[in-house]
Formats: C-alpha cells, sequence, structure tokens
C-alpha cells in the first residue's frame, strides 16, 4: 500500500497542494467565465443581437475559459497520474515532472505542477527506460538520464498506491485498466498508453504514417489520442475545422464520440467515406445499401461461387489503381478531343484559327484542369474579341478599299463610279453591322461545338461500355470480366442508383477535370480508421484533399471482410498511391482487449487464412476462461442458453454483452425468438445510423467491427452457416475479437470447420 512506500508523506503533501491549486484556478476560471458571461448579455443588450467586434472577442476568451475549466474538471478527479525524474545532460540538478491529463500552474509563482501528457519530456513517461534516454523537443533532440517512473493510483482525493518502475511491475497498472467492465463508449487511456503506442501517437507530423495493427491493438484509441497529441504541439498550425477523421460507420462515431472531447478536443471533422463523397459530389446520390453486397457474398444459396467471384472482382476493379490509369487514358482521349478541328468564324471570316485555338487550349493554358481551362479561353475570347473583330475589320477594310481602287480605276462615267462605290461602302458597313451584331452569338454558337463536359455521362459511358474497357485497359482485363463489370453497372444505373464503389472514380473524374479546387478546402491532417476497408480508389480521394499528405491510417488486413472493395496489402497505398514519398509504416501486435485465452483462439481461427506476411495478434496480460464452443442440436436450445446465459452476467454487472450473428436477417430471427422466451431490454442493431445503448445487443458482425463488449455469444457457428472461404473466416475472427472477457460459441449440430481446425487445447466443448 501507498503508506507503506518511503515517500508517502512527501507524495501525499505534493497532491494537497496540487489539489489545492486546482481548486483555486477552478474559482478563478468560474469566476472568469460568469464576468464574461454578464459581458455577453450586456453586449448583446447594446447591439440589439447584431454582430459586434466585442462580442466575438468575449466568445473567444469566453471558449479558452471554458475548456480550461473542464480540463480542470478531469483534474479535480485525478491531477496526476505518473512522475518521470530527469536530469539533462549538463545540468547539476535532476527535475521531477508529474504528468496529468491537463497542466496545472501555481499562479502566484508561475509553478508547473503537472504537466500535459502531450508535452513533449512526457514521452519519457511512456517510452523511456530507466537509465539513459532522451527525447524530441521543438529545439531538438534532449539526453540525459532518467532516474525514476512512478505511477499513482488516486481516489477520492487520497493517494492509494505508487508503483515504482524497477521496483513494483508496471503492468499492475495497465491490468487494472484493462480488467475494468466496458459499457458502451470507447475511453482514453492517457494513464497507460504504451510505448509503440506513443511511438504512433508522436510520429512525425508531416509523415504518412500506416499502421497494420492486430485486433484489440487500440488503433483506434491511438489515433484520437494522436489527434489530441497533434492538437497541442501543433496548437499555432493546426486548427480543428482542418482535421479530418474517417470512420467506417454511423454507429461507430457514436461509440467514439467522448474521447476526443475527454481529451480537451472538440469540434473535428468526422465522416464516413460515403458521406464525404457526396459532399464532394455536391450531388445527393441514392446508393444502394452498402452491405447488400457484403450480404450477397455471404449467402450460402442465392448466387453460384462464379457469380460472386464476378461481383468481387466488379467491386475490386472499380477501386483499383489499374480503373485509376484506366481512367486516365480514357480522359486523355476526351480532353484532346474536345476543341472541334475548326476556325471559329463570323460570316465566313476567320476570328481564331483552329490553330490559335490549339495553341491556347494544349500550350497557353495548358496548366489548367480542363473545365477551368475552357472557362478561361472562353473569357480570352469575350476579352479579345472586339479587338479581334477591329483587326478583321481592318483587313476588310483594306480589301474593300482594294475594290474601291479597282472601280475608281476603271474606264466610267463620275455618276457610275461613284454608284458603284456607294454600293461597295454599303456592302462593307453592312458587313461590319451583322459581324458586330453577331459577334456574342457566333461566339457562343462556336463554343456549342465543343465537346461537352458532364462527368456523371463520362463515368457511365467508360463503366457501361465494352469496348471503352477494352480499348483503355490494354488487355489487362479478361473480356469475359468487362462484359459482367458494364452489365452488372447497367443494371444499377438502371434503377437510378449508383454504388459506394462508383463514387470515387466519379470524385477522381471531377477532380482531374476541374480540379481539385472543386472539391472545396485541403485538410491539414487526415485519420484513417478501418482503413483496411477503404480502396486504393478512396486513398488517391483522401490524398487529393490533403494539404500536405499528412495522414494516419490505421487498419487490421485480418479484419478486412471486405477486402473485395478494400486493400489487400498495405504496399498497395504505399507504393501506387502515396508513392513512398514520407511515408512510415508500423505494426503494432499487441492485443490489449481480449484475454490472452480469447485471443488464442482468435489466432487459431485467422491462421485458416494461411497469410504468410500477416502477422498474429499478441495476447497480453491478462488471462481468463477458454472459449466455450457449445453445441446443441435444437435452434430452441441454443436461445435458451443464450437467455440464461443473459441473465447471470446482468446479474454480475457486465456492461456490455452482445449476441453476434452473421447477417441481420440471423440478428431478426434470433430477437424474435428471445422476445418469444421473454427476454426483455435487447437492443438490435442491423442498420445504420444507430447508437448502441449499453447492455445486450443482438448485431451483425460487420456492424460489430471496431466495437468491444465484455461478454460475446456467436449465434450458429455451425457447418453449414460458416464456411472455409477468406470472407467467412475474416467475419468470425471479427466477431471473436469484440470479446473481453467471456466468449461463448453456438453451433447447431456440428461447429464450422474453422473451429474443428482450431487445436482443441485452445476451447471448452460444451
Ligand atoms: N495502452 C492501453 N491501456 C489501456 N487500455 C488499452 C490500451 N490500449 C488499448 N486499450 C484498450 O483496448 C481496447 C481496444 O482498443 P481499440 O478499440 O482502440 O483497438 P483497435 O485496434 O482499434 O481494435 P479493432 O481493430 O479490433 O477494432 C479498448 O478497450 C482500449 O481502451
Amino acid at each position: 500500500m501507498a503508506n507503506k512506500h518511503s515517500d508517502y508523506i512527501e507524495e501525499s503533501t505534493y497532491l494537497e497542494k496540487t489539489y489545492d491549486c486546482v481548486d483555486k484556478e477552478t474559482d478563478y476560471i468560474k469566476k472568469e467565465v460568469d464576468i464574461l458571461e454578464e459581458k455577453f448579455f450586456q453586449i448583446r443588450k447594446a447591439s440589439g443581437g447584431g454582430y459586434s467586434n466585442d462580442y466575438e472577442l468575449t466568445q473567444h476568451f469566453w471558449k479558452i475559459n471554458a475548456k480550461k475549466l473542464n480540463e480542470l474538471k478531469a483534474a479535480k478527479i485525478k491531477p496526476y497520474f505518473g512522475r518521470i525524474d530527469f536530469k539533462r545532460l549538463g545540468d547539476d540538478e535532476t527535475q521531477t515532472y508529474y504528468i496529468g491529463k491537463t497542466s496545472v500552474v501555481e499562479k502566484e509563482n508561475d509553478k508547473r505542477l503537472v504537466i500535459d501528457w502531450r508535452a513533449p519530456i512526457a514521452s519519457l513517461y511512456y517510452s523511456g527506460e530507466l537509465g539513459e534516454a532522451m527525447y524530441t523537443a521543438p529545439e531538438g533532440l534532449i539526453m540525459g538520464d532518467l532516474t525514476a517512473k512512478r505511477q499513482y493510483e488516486i481516489e477520492n482525493r487520497k493517494l492509494i498506491n505508487i508503483f515504482d518502475k524497477g521496483l513494483t511491475p508496471m503492468d499492475e497498472f495497465l491490468q487494472k485498466a484493462l480488467w475494468q467492465k466496458k459499457d458502451n463508449r470507447l475511453k482514453d487511456i492517457v494513464t497507460t498508453i504504451q510505448s509503440e503506442q506513443n511511438d504512433i501517437i508522436r510520429a512525425d507530423r508531416k509523415n504518412t504514417v500506416i499502421v497494420q495493427g492486430a485486433a484489440g491493438s487500440g488503433k483506434t484509441t491511438i489515433v484520437l489520442h494522436r489527434i489530441a497529441y497533434l492538437m497541442y504541439t501543433y496548437k499555432n498550425i493546426l486548427k480543428p475545422e482542418n482535421i479530418l477523421i474517417i470512420v467506417p460507420n454511423n454507429l461507430f462515431l457514436n461509440y467514439i464520440r467522448d474521447v476526443l472531447p475527454g481529451l480537451g478536443v472538440d469540434e473535428i471533422k468526422q465522416s464516413t467515406f460515403e458521406d464525404l463523397a457526396l459532399k464532394l459530389l455536391e450531388k445527393d446520390y441514392s446508393l444502394t445499401n452498402a452491405e447488400d453486397k457484403l450480404i450477397n457474398l455471404l449467402d450460402l444459396q442465392s448466387l453460384s461461387n462464379e457469380e460472386k467471384s464476378k461481383i468481387r472482382f466488379t467491386s475490386t476493379f472499380k477501386g483499383s489503381y489499374l480503373f485509376k490509369e484506366i481512367i486516365d487514358k480514357f480522359l486523355e482521349d476526351v480532353i484532346n478531343n474536345i476543341v472541334p478541328k475548326t476556325d471559329f468564324e463570323i460570316n465566313d471570316y476567320t476570328i481564331y484559327t483552329y490553330r490559335d485555338v490549339w495553341k491556347m487550349y494544349h500550350e497557353d493554358y495548358s496548366y489548367l484542369p480542363v473545365v477551368p481551362r475552357i472557362e478561361r479561353i472562353k473569357k480570352h475570347f469575350k476579352e479579345t474579341l472586339e479587338k479581334r473583330i477591329n483587326e478583321v475589320k481592318d483587313e476588310i477594310h483594306e480589301k474593300y478599299d482594294k475594290l474601291a481602287d479597282k472601280i475608281k480605276g476603271k474606264n466610267s462615267d463620275d455618276e457610275k463610279i461613284r454608284e458603284n462605290l456607294i454600293k461597295l461602302y454599303n456592302e462593307r458597313d453592312e458587313s461590319f453591322d451583322s459581324i458586330d451584331k453577331k459577334s456574342l452569338s457566333s461566339l457562343e454558337n462556336y463554343f456549342k461545338t465543343w465537346t461537352k463536359i458532364n462527368i456523371e455521362e463520362l463515368y457511365k459511358d467508360l463503366i457501361t461500355n465494352d469496348s471503352l474497357l477494352n480499348r483503355y485497359s490494354s488487355g489487362k482485363i479478361h473480356r469475359v470480366n468487362i462484359a459482367f463489370i458494364t452489365k452488372y453497372s447497367k443494371q444499377i444505373f438502371k434503377n437510378k442508383y449508383l454504388e459506394r464503389e462508383d463514387l470515387s472514380p466519379l470524385i477522381y473524374i471531377k477532380n482531374k477535370l476541374k480540379g481539385s479546387d472543386s472539391l472545396g478546402k485541403k485538410f491539414s491532417h487526415i485519420v484513417v480508421d478501418e482503413a483496411q476497408d477503404l480502396s486504393p480508389m478512396q486513398m488517391l480521394i483522401l490524398k487529393e484533399i490533403s494539404s500536405n499528405n499528412s495522414f494516419t491510417i490505421v487498419g487490421d488486413l485480418s479484419q478486412g471482410i471486405h477486402s473485395y472493395r478494400g486493400i489487400n496489402d498495405w504496399n498497395e497505398i504505399i507504393e501506387d498511391i502515396f508513392q513512398n514519398r514520407k511515408t512510415q509504416y508500423l505494426t503494432i501486435k499487441k492485443c490489449y482487449r481480449s484475454t490472452r485465452e480469447i485471443m488464442n483462439f482468435a489466432n487459431g481461427v485467422i491462421k485458416s487464412l494461411n497469410r504468410k506476411n500477416l502477422p498474429l495478434a499478441q495476447p497480453v496480460l491478462r488471462s481468463g476462461d477458454k472459449p466455450f464452443v457449445i453445441n446443441k442440436n435444437r435452434i430452441e436450445d441454443i436461445i435458451k442458453d443464450i437467455k440464461e446465459k443473459i441473465e447471470t452476467f446482468r446479474k454480475k454487472e457486465y456492461k456490455s454483452i452482445a449476441i453476434i450473428c452473421k447477417t441481420s436477417k440471423e440478428c431478426d430471427e434470433v430477437y424474435k425468438k428471445l422476445k418469444n422466451h421473454k427476454c426483455k431490454d435487447i437492443q438490435l442493431i442491423t442498420g445504420k445510423d444507430i447508437d448502441y445503448n449499453g447492455g445486450v445487443v443482438i448485431i451483425p458482425s460487420y456492424l460489430a467491427k471496431g466495437l468491444e463488449f465484455d461478454i460475446v455469444m456467436i449465434y450458429d457457428c455451425s457447418k453449414e452457416n460458416y464456411i472455409k472461404d477468406e470472407l467467412h473466416i475474416k467475419l468470425l475472427y471479427v466477431a471473436i475479437t469484440r470479446a473481453l472477457h467471456q466468449l461463448y460459441i453456438y453451433c447447431k449440430n456440428n461447429p464450422s470447420e474453422l473451429i474443428d481446425e482450431v487445436n482443441d487445447n485452445l476451447y471448452i466443448k460444451l
């Protein structure tokens, strides 16, 4: 216990002093907030609700104070959790640093009692070993000697425990955190960030950081902490509205929504790729249901294997780098054929020759994307038209002057000459008039002869046209596959839909033809979670809306249940999309979510994939029950067992229990059956836009991806329901790795081959 520690009295005094400071600071800021709120009221009254500079300024200070007050609220519970003693090379004295979620400063003497966990030196707390140590600060690498590393357990303003690195196992602290029961929200981990996680959180902002992380290794948690770190470290450069997080669905968005505000970061833009894509396209396309394709691929009856493989191929193709190259070639031809091979004429007088226009289009303005280029040329024409017409008129003048000279030189009487000259000059003036009158309409008509650019039509032309795809793919795709792609796409478009795989090529075309400005503002940092489900083409689009290639991309290929439209190898992204420029590839293997037994079992299942380049997750620390595989002859008996287990776990106060099914249809069936058995308070999640409320939930595994539950029961993992193919292996792996403490797998009659192949020492058969 802490009171047996030799530094207990000293540490307790420091804690009291810190609490004192937090209390005082809180009182001070509360008063400031009151004053500012009163000021608000007065300004509003005086300005009658109108805009005022003073109001903006007051609001700015109010926001800063309200944020600090929030941070102090957390500090009031626990002002710090760790400490390091560090002697900088060349210094005589060792300095002590207490580390907390937010800094605490003594106003009177400006003394920092607690430093923020994101401060450069705090990195030593997470990654430094006792002895020689170093960390990176804005001024460069700082070397020195790390003489102590300490953790504190504080409850109700009292010091409960002190752990010293080297004397007590530091894992104890982490163990306690991991044994906690989880509710419906992800939590921050500032007190227990591990060294390999710290490296990702603090990785160079300018790099494209790509992380392959095992299930439960903390990827989601880490990226959120990385954002908090970046916002703190680069507060003068990064604005929250310029940071973007891409998440798989809205359920997931709700699941992570407390973490960033808890770390003092607000107003970060978070979106699914589809929502973002529709905004970039500025059109409200109707999309086919995102999960329908997966459900079709999982259905073991409706489609033949050949059909499934073609559907998979079409999805892969639409998101591939190869398709990007095909689009490039196709657009090159479109762009080269926009300008008609004719002169711009008015009344047979050439205002601009085809050669002039060609030069403008292919040389003078070729630096512009084609749509703004055409606009620029139109503008140029309008600006110079009058001058050009005057030049043409001068030529006409000359022509008529010559004609007049001829008339004058003729041997006719004066009256005749006069008549002819009047006729000639009238003709000339009429011609001038006509040119003037027709100038604008001729210009318009001339541009009407240019090929029209309609992004949607261009895309649909390409993806539904066998000969175009054949021509531009240069034999890289088999004709049979092309025929399927075009037929399949026609069918979707006929029903006035697009599928999500169509969105990125459309944006790509828009970007190519209209330029990246047409995609709106650029982001200074983009985070992609569950990145294995995004295609190379989607990554390319994200790259287009990034101002600097500053990315944090995390995912797990073992969980790539959408691998038919996602990424199968991180090298595809590193080489094709980011072209090896400033990319940093990292792997994290340790799983913090599930017990060792659950993770060993999950590894047994994923081994069936036979992928040598996929590192297995390393289970750490916690040990619990082996997973239970429960075999019943009747579905009714499975339901009864699930019901009994729910009742038992509820009594044990587990906060989150999931029954994970293969599809939403299966979820509906289980839900009805449990209801018939009077099993109450169960939430059914099958669609999108839903928030998990905690407690018992029935959910398909593709929606459970990213989430976690104290107890997981997998419904019907029988031979007929889970076959040995890539999709089923990954789906089962995802379901298993959602469990923190206990896992039950139900099978009707016989377990799936995927379970049979796991070493039977790794689970208990019931
Ligand atoms: N250093 C840590 N200390 C305490 N808990 C941690 C730590 N790292 C991760 N965790 C916990 O492990 C669980 C898994 O984290 P998270 O969901 O971020 O992992 P993930 O890699 O995104 O998982 P998946 O890919 O399987 O969805 C969470 O409960 C998280 O709080």
